[in-house]
């Protein structure tokens, strides 16, 4: 068999380990700007395992507007309230993880809302309302009850409009729509967090989902990723996670708190794109390990495309930041995300799907039928790296990036992902970084 990757077949140039021609590429995308930090609020505590701090307050939620509570000391006490922006399969999971943590510790407000997406389930009753019901998301994550803390309401500004921790996670082409929605609706002490798996391309060049939330609502905003399929953290599996931060180790560490629990380990990291990139591009890599499967190639192979995979990633990440640090592959967030991604997620299963019917069948006709309501983000993902690549003119820089999307697209068969393409990539691209300039 004939391989599509000759530029990586070679060891006489590597992609990865010669970064010295990659940064001197002219970079055309800012590198990351975000709006003023505004300060959170509330003080912060120290940063301690969540199950051994403090004795446990009552589960009954309450609405109440105040954020205030007296301590063991009888001091007034500041406490954050949680806001999470979106309720799909991890959505759901994210909302179940923070509620088991609001309750158990003093900073937090118990209450957690979460904003639900409304659509009427074939029942005719509202999702919202049968989530308030039964404590579960019937449709995104049944069977599991979320705690009875967590708050579905449909109505976004009522969701956001006392929280000062928001924490979004939905697919992210919905989130510039939302972000428009929420100007001027959110707190001016919030905080954020972005759990969201994707990117916007502009006009400018690409935008990452935290930025699109700093820069649209003016706030800071954190990411957290990991391999983190949410089916398995709900029924409490031990995972990791890293979340990723701009300057302040404080907020962090405050987000660290929020979400670590004994089976949920958190690692923060002060790299926020290099995260955030990391948890958007394992997405198309998943899908090039769906096509493997599909076609049966084996372990040997989808172990190939997993490290080509990883490898891309990290060029493209240090192509568009050049802060972004390797070390951040080592992370949950890197190596971990693509191995668990390539086994056992919906972008793998629906690409297989896709190579089994022979590339026949549309991503969006497999999807609506094997995911049920939930969302691909790997196809999207890459198609805006393509046009990333080639708007750059780097496309023969990532074969296999390029390659996802034109079979994707219907350009090139699934079998194209290990086979030579007729176009030969010119490797005095990569030899000779003066082609660039
Ligand atoms: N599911 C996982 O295992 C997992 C794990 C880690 C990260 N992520 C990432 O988290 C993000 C959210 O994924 P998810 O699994 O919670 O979602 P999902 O795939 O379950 O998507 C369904 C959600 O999208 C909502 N939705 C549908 N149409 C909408 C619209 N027009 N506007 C707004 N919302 C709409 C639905 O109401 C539902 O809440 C993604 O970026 C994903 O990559 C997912
Ligand atoms: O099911 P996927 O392919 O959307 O991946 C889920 C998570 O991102 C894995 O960490």
């Amino acid at each position: 068999m004939r391989f599509h990757f000759p530029l990586y077949s070679s060891s006489s140039f590597s992609l990865f380990s010669d970064f010295t021609f990659i940064s001197s590429l002219p970079l055309i995308f800012s590198s990351s700007h975000f709006s003023p930090f505004i300060s959170m609020a509330p003080a912060f505590e120290p940063l301690s395992p969540p199950h051994q701090e403090a004795e446990p307050q009552t589960a009954t939620p309450h609405h109440a507007d105040t954020v205030n509570n007296f301590g063991n000391d009888g001091q007034v006490v500041s406490k954050s309230k949680v806001t999470v922006v979106g309720s799909g399969n991890w959505g759901s999971v994210a909302a179940k993880l923070i509620a088991s943590n609001t309750l158990k510790l003093n900073s937090f407000h118990d209450e957690v809302r979460m904003w639900v997406f409304e659509e009427t389930l074939q029942t005719g009753e509202k999702l919202t309302d049968v989530i308030n019901k039964t404590n579960e998301n019937v449709k995104y994550l049944p069977g599991i009850k979320l705690g009875k803390n967590v708050i579905a309401d449909p109505d976004l500004d009522n969701a956001v409009k006392d929280a000062n921790m928001l924490v979004f996670v939905t697919p992210h082409q919905f989130m510039e729509g939302i972000c428009k929605r929420l100007v001027g609706k959110v707190r001016g002490d919030v905080e954020a967090i972005s759990l969201i798996k994707g990117m916007e391309v502009k006009m400018e060049g690409p935008c990452m989902i935290s930025n699109l939330i700093s820069e649209q609502l003016g706030i800071n905003c954190s990411v957290l990723m990991g391999a983190n399929i949410a089916n398995e953290i709900a029924v409490e599996k031990f995972s990791e996670a890293t979340v990723g931060y701009r300057d302040n180790r404080e907020i962090a560490e405050q987000w660290v708190k929020l979400f670590s629990t004994p089976y949920f380990m958190v690692t923060p990291v002060q790299d926020v794109e290099g995260v955030e990139l990391c948890g958007t591009l394992k997405n198309v890599v998943a899908i090039a390990a769906g096509f493997v499967d599909g076609l049966e190639m084996g372990n040997n192979t989808k172990a190939a495309i997993m490290r080509i995979g990883l490898r891309e990633m990290r060029a493209f990440s240090k192509l568009l930041f050049s802060s972004v640090r390797d070390s951040t592959f080592f992370e949950s967030c890197g190596v971990a995300d693509v191995i668990t991604t390539c086994l056992g997620g919906r972008n793998r299963k629906v690409a297989e799907a896709f190579a089994r019917n022979g590339g026949k069948r549309s991503f969006d006709d497999l999807e609506a039928e094997m995911l049920q309501g939930q969302k691909l983000q790997g196809v999207s993902t890459a198609r805006e790296v393509y046009e990333v690549l080639s708007h750059r003119g780097w496309l023969e820089l990532f074969p296999l990036f390029a390659t996802v999307h034109e079979i994707c697209v219907g350009r090139l068969p699934p079998s194209a992902i290990v086979e030579y393409s007729e176009k030969k990539p010119r490797l005095s691209l990569l030899e000779d970084p003066a082609c660039y300039q």
